[in-house]
């Protein structure tokens, strides 16, 4: 097991935004997270990169490293780095937070730019590049964190169709090395065709297997049905006090 998500309730300034979740990840599984906006899917990212602790509940995770691609919203990129800085930062584990890159990680740094088509671009600072070419930019760099678990949220959002297929690439890649991979999703289509298995989300668990079996008519609906109940002055713990 990769991950083993156990009664957990995650949160901000105390109101649970994840709430009792039970869930095991399979080592080596490929996984979609959906669910409505608001179900707590960026949310439940956070508790795994232990950006956000638990209110409740626990998570164990096999592997010491993972690596996460946050919402490109979330990324500052009028910070003055280069793409070639930028990307470097995935080698944290092997070269420490001030430790330069030389040698056979400038390599490493170049070899993972050719493989998200974008050859040359070291030099270039992040503010400079469209929102697809960051997107790709970012995956370069979960390439050199070498991860055995990989978190990913949105990353097919606001991308071309060429863009979109080539990072699905990656990701397929990815599993293919019998890596573990979460990514948050919103094209239904995209996650029957691509992503194995499939979590269902309403900041509860509506469901969660084979995609096949958990995108059917009557979850979608549930999920949607719960959605509408969300409530973000709900007490810290509901079920707890009932
Ligand atoms: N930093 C924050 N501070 C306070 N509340 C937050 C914060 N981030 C998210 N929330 C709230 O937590 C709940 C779950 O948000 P989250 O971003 O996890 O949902 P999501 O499923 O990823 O939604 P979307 O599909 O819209 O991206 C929402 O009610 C949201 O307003």
């Amino acid at each position: 097991m990769a991950v083993s998500i156990r009664d957990l309730t995650l949160g901000y300034d105390r109101h649970p935004a994840v709430h009792h979740l039970d869930v095991e990840i399979e080592t080596g599984s490929l996984t979609a997270i959906v669910g409505p906006n608001g179900a707590g899917k960026s949310t439940l990212l956070k508790g795994l990169t232990g950006e956000l602790v638990p209110l409740e509940g626990r998570i164990d995770r096999k592997a010491a490293r993972l690596a996460y691609l946050p919402q490109l919203s979330e990324v500052d990129r009028s910070f003055p780095i280069t793409v070639g800085a930028f990307v470097a930062m995935g080698l944290w584990h092997r070269a420490g937070a001030f430790g330069r890159i030389r040698g056979a990680d400038a390599a490493r740094v170049a070899e993972a730019l050719v493989a998200v088509g974008l050859t040359g671009f070291d030099k270039r600072p992040i503010s400079a590049l469209s929102g697809g070419q960051m997107q790709r930019v970012m995956f370069a760099r979960v390439l050199l964190q070498d991860a055995r678990l990989i978190l990913l949220d949105e990353p097919f959002t606001a991308l071309d169709t060429r863009t979109a297929a080539e990072l699905l690439l990656v990701v397929k890649r990815w599993h293919g090395e019998g890596r573990t991979v979460l990514a948050v999703l919103h094209d239904m289509d995209a996650v029957r065709k691509h992503f194995p298995q499939t979590l269902l989300l309403a900041r509860e668990k509506v469901a969660h297997g084979p995609t096949e079996t958990v995108l059917t008519a009557e979850n979608l609906f549930r999920a949607r049905q719960m959605a509408e109940d969300f409530d973000d002055d709900a007490p810290v713990c509901e079920r707890g006090a009932a």
